[in-house]
């Protein structure tokens, strides 16, 4: 079938053009052009960027008025077809533009202008047996002859190649497709392509023969290479020569100026873990517990099921050990399989785990990868070189073909939720993308989500739920070990009994102990609520953003003053502003405060501090958590960071400093995250032969949150939560949409916000969506505000919000969104923004 129109969203970020535009497809493109394809298209007078969304066999409108696609940007799509789908599912459940699910799709590396060249893959790339052979596809004459062209050639520009074979697009996409020709692009400034030298033979048959008897006695190694070169027959690295034969990189060069051999730079893969090596491990003999799990797992793989599982295993109760052998049985299925782990938890231990297991089967896609890097993990996966990849929030794209199994560990993190356009939630999409290719799901977590685990215990009865997972349950650790003994210390005792000291005795004397016994201690610090400022003691003074209603926080390293929303600096003020008193004094991050304490409490001691500032550098927390694990230090202190998925033998004390910072935070999951987080620390004490302890320092120790966090007791605390939850109608009884319109002028913005709520209100009336339905919700839809945002003043804007409520089954995303789309077209003013945030996590 021809397809003459393809419909394109093009990269226009603006509410008018966020629609398909039609487009003709030149002849020379029919055969490659595919929904997914990036093209560039005339816009106006410009030449942008767009996606492919639909083909078509004839133009909707008079083709005389439509204008040709310009240029095809990639040989093969870089969106797979049910990733195009995924995201107008995502434009539409997220109220955000189909352009900005797509751009979050691909990687960063795509986003600029590209030349695209083809190469001849490495044998080790290409996909391999049971025994570890690389298949070597059986080629015709035709992709013989394009192969061979190619490699005589290293890397030939596509266009070049498409202009000397014209009359093969198909062949060589199928030799793309299978991964004989591999695409790699050069991103104008933004990537550069890594080389190396390279050597390959120039002579063959006859002429070799001539050549190799041409060689006088004192060319004895130019010989040597020779036969070398023709023994190998493909272009093999010139450091790889050298090594081999030890010869010296003149001999080669001599051989390359008669015309024998070729050197040149050819185009390889950054490996981010080159040269690293990976302790292989198999799989361990599954625990009565593990077996269970396992077995409902692999039953809905091998019957190409989608389904949902819920996985609620307490810490260290050999959760990773599971999804290891089903991706195993995924992966012999010929399916693959996606990891999703929060981005603090992509460790070197986690990958080191999966590369262990799976070897060069596994692509890691990590943040902090170069821009390159990442295009280099990202390619492995699009053509089909690797089965698994590990990797936070938006490898839940990762474009594979043949998905079998997505896992999400620790399901319950906030982290999956991304803060940006698009606001999207990773389980959400996953689950999704899941759904769309028949794969099953593993949500993993030792304290899973409120709605995760309502939504599996309701069985999707509560409306609210988009999908209802089975719940599967670990309560063992298989080494036997027990879970920690965790006690509640009273702060507010403490200072009765004069301990004025951020360490309780307990924990003090637990320290002492540890030193004394070479034992190790983890110190964590909730961050939330210890953000570091300036304050004057005298008349209280708290230096503030002048652009943001906001406190400035004190950066020690540059000894200033800086706002985190707008970046705002200034140098720090040795006297206060307000009033001149000398006792302004600077609150230094929780961390630090707690580091000097410790210095001073026991000298000597070394502590490994890991936090925002000591970890912005690429690879510090890597270091960091390496030099812990090699004991060089006494005790690991930080924030959130120290919290996941760490397994160090000899820790045998965890302290909480302060475990109640979070929980007055106005948002009601305050004391579901609290809960979480002493869940997750507590895990850390005592998983192997020695037996843990731990302290939990508070000053409200009869919170629910904190005495069951200290009984491990998941179930009860779930069971009191659930009470308040319902009780406000907050989810899981409810889904929230938060919505912010933000205008530099204040009054102008008030008014634009009670007309946004106003007409929210009344077509939600005309919808029969107010009022009491049943007893349980006083009213499907409800609109709470508008009021002033948390942080009311961002950037010299200011922000008002309305939060609205409803019952999970009513299309509310439309409904505001529309609303949204009428109340901007009121006020036809380029800084008027609303944002439209759906099921948000962030309340601030
Ligand atoms: N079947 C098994 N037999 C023996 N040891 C096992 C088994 N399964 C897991 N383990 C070991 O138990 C420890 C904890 O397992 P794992 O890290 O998989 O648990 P987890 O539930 O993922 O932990 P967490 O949620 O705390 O990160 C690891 O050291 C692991 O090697
Ligand atoms: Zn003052
Ligand atoms: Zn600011």
């Amino acid at each position: 079938m021809t397809y003459r129109m393809a419909k394109v969203i093009v990269d226009v970020p603006s509410r008018e053009t966020d629609r398909p535009f039609d487009y003709l497809i030149p002849e020379s493109m029919a055969s490659w052009l595919e929904i997914g394809s990036r093209v560039a298209v005339p816009f106006g007078r410009r030449t942008i960027q767009g996606f492919v969304i639909s083909l078509h066999e004839q133009p909707e409108m008079d083709a005389a008025r439509m204008k040709p696609i310009q240029e095809m940007l990639d040989l093969l799509p870089p969106l797979p077809q049910d990733l195009v789908e995924l995201a107008s599912w995502m434009s539409r459940k997220y109220a955000c533009s189909m352009i900005a699910t797509l751009q979050a799709m691909i990687p960063t590396a795509l986003k600029g202008k590209t030349e695209r060249y083809i190469s001849v893959a490495d044998n080790d790339e290409l996909p391999q047996d049971e025994e570890g052979m690389s298949v070597l596809p059986i080629l015709t004459d035709e992709e013989k002859q394009i192969v061979a062209y190619v490699r005589a050639s290293g890397h030939v520009l596509m266009d070049h190649l498409s202009a000397r074979f014209p009359a093969y697009p198909g062949i060589l996409k199928g030799l793309l497709r299978r991964g004989t020709l591999t695409e790699s692009q050069v991103i104008k400034d933004k990537v550069r392509k890594k080389t190396i030298k390279s050597v390959s033979v120039a002579v063959q048959g006859d002429e070799a023969e001539a050549a190799l008897s041409s060689f006088t006695a004192q060319a004895k190694r130019q010989k040597e290479v020779l036969e070398f070169l023709l023994e190998v027959g493909i272009p093999i690295s010139l450091q790889e020569v050298l090594s081999t034969l030890g010869v010296t990189a003149g001999t080669v060069k001599k051989l390359a100026e008669k015309g024998f051999a070729v050197i040149e730079d050819v185009e390889v893969f950054r490996d981010p873990y080159q040269g690293r090596h990976f302790k292989g491990s198999t799989p361990l003999e599954r625990t009565p517990e593990q077996e269970n799990v396992y077995r409902r797992l692999i039953a809905a793989l091998d019957a190409h099921r989608h389904e949902v599982f819920l996985l609620h295993g307490v810490t260290g109760s050999g959760k990773t050990e599971v999804y290891l052998q089903t991706i195993e049985r995924c992966i012999s299925l010929g399916r693959q399989a996606i990891v999703l782990v929060p981005e603090i938890s992509l460790t070197p231990q986690m990958v080191e785990r999966f590369k262990g297991r799976f070897g060069g089967k596994v692509a890691v896609m990590h943040s902090r990868l170069s821009t390159g890097e990442r295009y280099d993990e990202w390619r492995k996966i699009r053509e089909g070189r690797v089965e698994v990849a590990i990797g936070a929030r938006s490898a839940v794209f990762a474009p594979f073909q043949n998905l079998g199994l997505i896992v999400m560990d620790e399901e319950h993190e906030t982290s999956y939720k991304q803060e940006e356009t698009p606001k999207y939630h990773a389980r959400d999409v996953a689950v999704r993308r899941a759904r769309q290719h028949g794969a099953a799901v593993i949500l993993g977590s030792a304290t899973p989500s409120l709605e995760s685990y309502h939504a599996a215990r309701s069985g999707g009865g509560d409306r609210h739920e988009e999908f209802a997972p089975v719940l599967l349950e670990m309560k063992q650790r298989p080494s036997g070990s027990q879970l920690p003994a965790v006690q509640i210390v009273d702060m507010r005792e403490e200072l009765k009994e004069g301990n004025r000291s951020m360490f309780s005795r307990a924990l003090h004397q637990g320290i002492a102990a540890r030193l004394e016994r070479g034992e190790q201690t983890v110190l964590f610090l909730n961050r939330r609520g210890y953000s570091t400022f300036v304050m004057c003691r005298t008349c209280g003074y708290v230096a503030g953003c002048p652009e943001c209603d906001i406190s400035l926080t004190y950066h020690q390293k540059s000894n200033n003053l800086r706002c985190h929303y707008c970046g705002y600096a200034e140098p720090a003020p040795s006297v206060c502003p307000e009033c001149g008193s000398e006792h302004i004094r600077y609150f230094g991050t929780g961390t630090q405060r707690v580091e000097g304490e410790l210095a001073k409490l026991f000298p000597g001691i070394r502590v490994i501090r890991m936090d925002v500032d000591t970890t912005s550098e690429k690879g510090s927390h890597e270091k960091l958590l390496q030099a812990f694990r090699d004991k060089k230090g006494d005790v690991l202190l930080g924030t959130q960071m120290v919290a996941k998925g760490l397994d160090f033998p000899d820790v045998t004390l965890v302290g909480v400093i302060a475990a109640d910072t979070a929980l007055n935070f106005p948002d009601f999951r305050a004391a579901e995250k609290t809960f979480q987080l002493l869940t997750q620390v507590a895990g850390r004490a005592g998983r192997h032969q020695l037996p843990g302890e731990v302290f939990i320092q508070t000053y409200m120790p009869e919170h629910y949150s904190i005495v069951h966090a200290s009984g491990h007791d998941y179930t009860s605390f779930v069971r009191e939560e659930l009470k308040h939850r319902r009780a406000l109608y907050y989810p899981p009884y409810s889904r929230l949409i938060l919505v912010t319109l933000s205008h530099e002028k204040l009054p102008l913005l008030l008014r634009m916000a009670e007309n946004f709520a106003g007409d929210l209100r009344a077509k939600a009336q005309r919808l029969g969506w107010f009022g009491s339905l049943d007893r349980l919700t006083p009213s499907a839809l409800d609109i709470l505000g508008p009021v002033a945002s948390p942080i009311p003043r961002i950037k010299n804007r200011y922000r008002f919000q309305c939060m609205v409520k409803y019952r999970g089954d009513l299309d509310a995303v439309s409904l505001v969104r529309e609303t949204a789309a009428t109340t901007l077209d009121q006020l036809k003013d380029g800084d008027f923004q609303i944002s439209i945030d759906v099921d948000p996590q962030m309340l601030m």
